[in-house]
């Protein structure tokens, strides 16, 4: 079915708008709001306003985008993670809820002051919740793309997190630095995965998402080069696909380190593996 015109006419009201198929009522919402500058609050109070002509012209561009398959977050420039705001852009992956689990791992293995190294930072979502959870914390975070990492640190400084950002392949660039908890939502999808052409995935930074091989490159990367980055009973904390649990505990465990396990997202699917330095 073709979908309906995402041309506005000028004079429609605020509250017409948010219920006109195809989007929801929240992606409405969003987007009205993202085209006139306004806030929730006041699409609520504005209701009969109606749309100018250059509202429209400007609501229907950012509507074309969304039903061409954007992502929300890249439209309107912003998502949420860790109850924080983070300025997203085509340059970084849009953090994830579940990615969440990694800083609440990280968060309870923090003891105070300790260091901690985010590695591929990519909006810095990771880094900037738990520098900003815990200021006394030392946080480093690294990332191969300096596009990224330019996101990142006008979010580290947006949310008046303090954290020490390094253009890295992987430990490349570390020299001989130690932290305390290393934590990575490294790229692990495989080449030629068939969700990497579908929905918001199509949007993304190729970088962000695959390793251009078996989905578990970067991660046998990170097991194998972060021993010699760890203090003595440091934490390596991984997130990983919804079928790469039991190869992630397998590479720890080859690799020598202790307490290997996996921890289950929210929908009870293990989402992240780790394990104590070897
Ligand atoms: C899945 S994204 C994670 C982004 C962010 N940490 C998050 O959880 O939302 C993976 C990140 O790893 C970065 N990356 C890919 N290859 C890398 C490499 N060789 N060295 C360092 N970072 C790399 C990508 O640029 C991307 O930002």
């Amino acid at each position: 079915m073709t979908p309906p015109s995402p041309v506005i006419a000028a004079g429609s009201t605020l509250a017409s708008l948010q219920l006109r198929p195809p989007l929801d009522a929240v992606d409405n919402r969003i987007l009205i709001c993202h085209a006139l500058g306004l806030s929730r609050v006041a699409l609520i109070t504005q209701s009969e306003r109606a749309l100018t002509g250059d509202e429209a012209q400007r609501l229907s561009a950012l509507l074309a985008r969304r039903l061409a398959g954007e992502p929300i977050a890249y439209i309107v420039g912003q998502r949420e993670f860790f109850g924080l705001p983070f300025e997203v852009s085509g340059a970084v992956l849009i953090p994830r809820p579940d990615t969440e689990l990694l800083v609440e791992l990280a968060l309870e293995r923090l003891a105070p002051r300790a260091r901690l190294l985010d590695m591929g930072t990519g909006s810095g979502a990771i880094a900037v919740a738990l520098a900003h959870g815990r200021p006394d914390a030392a946080v480093t975070a690294l990332d191969v793309s300096e596009a990224a990492l330019a996101v990142a640190r006008r979010n580290a400084a947006a949310n008046g997190a303090s954290v020490s950002f390094l253009r890295s392949d992987w430990f490349a660039a570390l020299d001989d630095a130690v932290f305390d908890v290393i934590v990575s939502n490294p790229p692990y999808i495989a080449s030629g995965d068939r969700h990497l052409s579908e929905g918001d995935l199509r949007f993304e930074p190729a970088g962000a998402l695959t390793d251009h091989a078996d989905g578990l490159s970067a991660l046998r990367r990170i097991v194998a080069g972060a021993p010699r980055h760890l203090a003595a009973q440091g934490w390596l904390l991984l997130e990983h696909g919804y079928d790469q649990a039991e190869a992630v505990r397998a590479l720890l465990a080859a690799a020598g380190y202790a307490e290997v396990q996996s921890w289950r997202d929210l929908a009870g699917i293990e989402r992240a593996s780790g394990g104590r330095r070897p």
